[in-house]
């Protein structure tokens, strides 16, 4: 099995943690920039100058935003781990999933589906055939893709939402919890209710 440092020691990399111990992987190390951050569930967490040591190992970076989880991408380059599942998550055989991608307990990739890395599919969503999602995107718990629905980078779709069958979802889009998507959302558009409609479009800056 391999070893694995977590790069941010957040309630997100608590999860990966588990994942972890699920499939027996060994951690080496946890990390976090903030110093004030000593401990996550038993392990202490590092910090800087140990960085090297760190990046010894392969990496998943446990940061929930997407926005921020890419600036840690873009900046340290490590070398990320081939993504992760836990044993209870089915995954098609079919499926291709890139690397430094978490894939949590109950959660369901089916037949050709394709997501890109740094990605997370959190507790119990599903991700149905065909459908393509890009780097850095996170379907919340309990959220359903349909199939050959397309999630462009950097979007979160939120707890519990669904997104019907053939959509087209651009990047750094918010799809809020509940939200029932039947048509295609542009860029950077937050949606909310059923059926789905565009409230305001985020002006966070997009991630180099
Ligand atoms: C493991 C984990 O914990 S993963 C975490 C998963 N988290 C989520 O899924 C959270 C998803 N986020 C949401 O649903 C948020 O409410 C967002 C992003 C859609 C909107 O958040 P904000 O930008 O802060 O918007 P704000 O709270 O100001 O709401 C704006 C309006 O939309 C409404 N609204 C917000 N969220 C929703 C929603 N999910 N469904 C329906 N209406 C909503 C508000 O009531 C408000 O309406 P009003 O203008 O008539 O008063």
């Amino acid at each position: 099995m391999e070893k694995i440092s977590v790069y941010g020691a957040s309630g997100h990399a608590k999860v990966i943690i588990d994942i972890l111990h699920s499939n027996g992987n060994a951690i080496s190390y946890v990390f976090d920039d903030n110093p004030a951050i000593e401990q996550i569930l038993d392990y202490e967490v590092v910090h800087q100058p140990t960085t090297d040591k760190v990046m010894q190992n392969f990496i998943i970076i446990g940061v929930g935003n997407n926005r921020i989880r890419k600036e840690i991408a873009v900046l340290i380059k490590g070398k990320y781990a081939s993504f992760i599942s836990h044993s209870s998550a089915i995954i098609s055989p079919s499926a291709k999933i890139g690397k430094g991608t978490v894939v949590m307990a109950n959660a369901s990739v089916n037949a050709e589906a394709v997501v890109g890395e740094h990605c997370i599919i959190n507790t119990g969503a599903v991700v149905e055939h065909e459908a393509i999602l890009k780097d850095f995107v996170h379907i919340s718990p309990n959220a359903s893709i349909a199939g050959n629905v397309q999630i462009d980078e950097g979007t979160q779709i939120g707890l519990g939402a669904s997104v019907i069958q053939n959509i087209n979802i651009g990047k750094w889009a918010t799809v809020g919890a509940g939200a029932v998507v039947i048509n295609d959302v542009p860029n950077y558009a937050t949606v909310v209710g059923n059926p789905g409609k565009i409230i305001k479009f985020n002006k966070i800056y997009e991630a180099k």
